[in-house]
């Protein structure tokens, strides 16, 4: 019987409680990672709602560190490049920024200022949506850079932290809600 994406990511992924400290209730997808068949489903399933739509993706941005894992492969199955958002100060040359909050304190991203062409369509793929601050600044680094963001994507959506509403004015796809 052919298995739901959504199922696969349900049950790949397991609460940790006070993680990373009291009162988060931590969704861990390592076990959906490590399992090879539920793995490719996810991955998969991101590149066909693309593909299959015959929706043109020239740029793959994925969100160190666990959105790197999905969004290279992702980017592959697309035929499209991939650049990286990372973590401040790890990146070499010149940078835009953006700090936001997260649920468990705050973070600044930051992106090459040259790493999209002007024009380019962008899809930005994570592992996680929270309360959204992540996305929302990856959202504005790429617009920044001059790229138009057809969605920001992922497995797995944490409803209960209404990141969602965050995110006016970009589409977000979810193959599932927890
Ligand atoms: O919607 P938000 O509330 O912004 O949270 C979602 C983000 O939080 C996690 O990353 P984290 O910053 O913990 O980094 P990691 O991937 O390095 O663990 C997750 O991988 C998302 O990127
Ligand atoms: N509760 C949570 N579980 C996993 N990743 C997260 N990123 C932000 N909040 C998270």
């Amino acid at each position: 019987m052919p298995v739901n994406v959504a199922d696969t990511i349900t049950s790949g992924t397991r609460d940790i409680p006070d993680y990373p400290q009291p009162g988060v209730m931590f969704k861990d997808i390592t076990p959906l990672l490590a399992d090879p068949r539920a793995f490719r489903a996810v991955v998969d399933a991101l590149v066909a709602r693309y593909r299959d739509a015959g929706v043109t993706i020239d740029t793959v941005v994925g969100l160190e560190a666990r959105g790197f894992i999905l969004a290279a492969p992702v980017a592959i199955g697309l035929g499209a490049g991939f650049v990286p958002i990372r973590k401040a100060g790890k990146l070499p040359a010149k940078t835009h920024s953006e700090t936001y909050d997260l649920e468990y304190g705050t973070a600044t991203v930051e992106m090459h200022t040259d790493a999209i062409a002007s024009g380019s369509r962008v899809l930005i793929v994570d592992d996680v949506l929270a309360t959204g601050g992540t996305a929302q600044a990856a959202v504005e680094l790429v617009r920044r850079a001059g790229g138009s963001v057809v969605e920001f994507s992922v497995p797995l959506e944490l409803g209960f932290l209404r990141g969602r509403e965050k995110l006016t004015d970009v589409d977000v796809c979810a193959l599932a809600v927890a």
